[in-house]
C-alpha cells in the first residue's frame, strides 16, 4: 500500500493527489482505478454512465482504499457537475469515448460527437482552471503505413522508415471519406490538436496517449452474456466469444493486417509512470505498445485457440477459423490499417518504460480469465432453448 516514502523517477517524494477520471468504469479505467487503490495514496474521482467494471473497488464500504474512490455516475454530454469535479482535482484522464471499429462506420455521428465535441468541454475546463490533463487518444491517428502504398514487392516494405510509427514524425494516413472507418481516427486526430493548442497558446499541461492494442481482462463484452447479442466488441472479445461457444475464428478479409497487443498490466505502469512524473510527461505525445508482440490478425486467432485448448482442457474445431468479408462483418464503409509497430524512443527516454509480458504470457492469462469468467453462462445461455423446446 501506499507509503509516505514514494518517490518519483527524480527521487523527488511524491504528493498524493486528487484524480478525476472520465469513463473510469471501463476497461482501461477499471485496470488503473485497481492499481492507484493498490499501490499509491491518490483519490479518484470516477466518472462513468456504468461502474460493472469496478464494483469490487467501490463495495464494501470497508475496503481499505473505500475513502479514495468516489463513483458519479454522469454522462459528459449533458452533466453540469462536470467542471466542479474537474475543480476538485489536481489532474484529469479522459478516457470516455465510443473506440469498437464495428461503431466507427456504422454510427460515425455518435463516433465523431464522442471522441470530438464531447471531450472539448473537458478540454476548455482544463484549460480554464489551470488543469493538467491526460487525454486518451489512439494508435489509429497513424492511419496506414507508408509502406502500403509501395509495390507488394518492394525490398522498401522491409525497412522500419516505411512502418514505424513515431509520433513526431510519421504523418497521418486515413482513406477517403466514403470509408467511414476513419471517422474515429479523424475526430481523434482534431482533438490532439486542439490539446496540443491550448499547451501551445494558454499553457495548459497535457500529456497525449496514444495506445497501441492494450488487451486483457475486462475488454468490452461477451455479446449476450454481459453486452448485446448482435454486438460486434475488439478483436479479443470477438475470439474469446467463438472459442467460448466452439465456433471457429471469424478472420476479416483473411486476417492478414498485423497488430502489436500489449498486456493491460504492462500498460498502466506507463500510465502511473506519466501521473506521477508531470515534469517528465507534460507536453509530449506517448506511443504505449509492444514492438516485440507483432502478429497477423490469423496468427492471433490461431495462437489465441491453441491457449484456449490449453486453459479450458477443451480440443480445438478441426478448422478453427473462416474467411469473412470486411463488408459482410462490419458492414459498408469500413477499412482497415495494415500494420502498427509503435516507436518507443520517446516513452523510453522521458519514463524509462518498457512492455514485458510477451503475447503467449498474456493470452494464456486473460484466456483463463475469459474462461473462469464466462464458460458457464455461455453453456447455461446456449443449453436454454433446448430446455424450453
Ligand atoms: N483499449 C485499447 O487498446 C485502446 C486503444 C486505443 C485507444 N484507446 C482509447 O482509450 C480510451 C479508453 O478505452 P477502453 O478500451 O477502456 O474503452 P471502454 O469502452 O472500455 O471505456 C470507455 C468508457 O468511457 C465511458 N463513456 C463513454 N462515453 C461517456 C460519456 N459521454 N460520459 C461518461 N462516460 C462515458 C464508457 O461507459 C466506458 O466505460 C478511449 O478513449 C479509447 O479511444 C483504447
Ligand atoms: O472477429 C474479428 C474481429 C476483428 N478482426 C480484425 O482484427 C483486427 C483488430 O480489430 P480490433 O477490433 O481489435 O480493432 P483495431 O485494432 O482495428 O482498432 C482498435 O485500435 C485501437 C483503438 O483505438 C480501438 O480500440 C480500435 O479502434 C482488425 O483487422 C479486424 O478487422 C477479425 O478479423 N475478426
Amino acid at each position: 500500500m501506499a507509503s509516505e516514502k514514494r518517490v518519483d523517477l527524480d527521487g523527488n517524494p511524491i504528493k498524493p493527489i486528487t484524480i478525476c477520471m472520465i469513463g473510469a468504469g471501463g476497461f482501461i479505467g477499471s485496470h488503473l482505478c485497481e492499481k492507484l487503490m493498490a499501490e499509491t495514496p491518490h483519490k479518484v474521482l470516477a466518472l462513468d454512465v456504468y461502474n460493472d467494471k469496478i464494483k469490487h473497488l467501490l463495495e464494501p464500504d470497508s475496503l481499505p482504499w473505500a475513502d479514495r474512490i468516489q463513483f458519479h455516475r454522469l454522462n459528459i454530454k449533458n452533466d453540469s457537475r462536470l467542471e466542479s469535479l474537474i475543480r476538485m482535482a489536481d489532474l484529469t484522464i479522459n478516457l470516455a469515448a465510443i473506440c469498437t471499429p464495428a461503431d466507427y462506420n456504422t454510427r460515425p455521428l455518435d463516433t465523431i460527437y464522442s471522441n470530438f465535441i464531447d471531450a472539448i468541454p473537458v478540454v476548455k475546463y482544463c484549460s480554464g482552471n489551470n488543469k493538467r490533463l491526460i487525454h486518451f487518444s489512439t494508435c489509429e491517428v497513424y492511419g496506414k503505413t507508408i509502406g502500403s502504398f509501395l509495390p507488394k514487392d518492394s525490398p522498401l516494405r522491409q525497412d522500419p522508415a516505411y512502418y514505424v510509427l513515431s509520433e513526431n514524425s510519421s504523418p497521418c494516413i486515413f482513406g477517403p471519406i466514403e470509408k467511414q472507418r476513419w471517422s474515429y481516427a479523424c475526430a481523434k486526430q482534431l482533438i490532439e490538436r486542439l490539446i496540443y493548442a491550448e499547451g501551445a497558446e494558454n499553457g495548459m499541461d497535457f500529456t497525449i496517449v496514444r495506445p497501441f492494442n492494450w488487451i486483457g481482462p475486462r475488454m468490452d463484452f461477451i455479446p449476450g452474456i454481459d453486452g448485446p447479442s448482435e454486438g460486434v466488441p475488439r478483436v479479443l472479445a470477438c475470439f474469446s466469444n467463438n472459442l467460448l461457444r466452439h465456433e471457429p475464428l471469424k478472420l476479416v478479409d483473411g486476417g492478414q493486417s498485423q497488430r502489436t497487443f500489449i498486456y493491460i498490466k504492462d500498460a498502466i505502469e506507463a500510465v502511473l509512470l506519466m501521473i506521477e512524473n508531470p515534469a517528465r510527461a507534460n507536453g509530449q505525445i506517448f506511443n504505449v505498445g509492444n514492438p516485440n508482440n507483432e502478429v497477423t490478425v490469423k496468427q492471433l486467432a490461431e495462437m489465441m485457440t491453441e491457449v484456449y485448448a490449453k486453459v479450458s482442457g477443451e480440443p480445438s474445431l478441426e478448422k478453427p477459423t473462416i474467411d469473412i468479408s470486411s463488408e459482410e462483418f462490419y458492414g459498408v464503409g469500413y477499412d482497415d490499417s495494415d500494420k502498427r509497430i509503435p516507436d518507443m524512443t520517446i516513452i523510453n527516454k522521458q519514463l524509462g518504460w518498457n512492455p514485458k509480458t510477451s503475447l503467449w504470457d498474456l493470452l494464456e492469462s486473460t484466456l483463463t480469465y475469459q474462461h473462469r469468467t464466462y464458460a458457464e453462462a455461455i453453456k447455461q445461455a446456449t443449453a436454454k432453448p433446448a430446455a424450453t423446446s
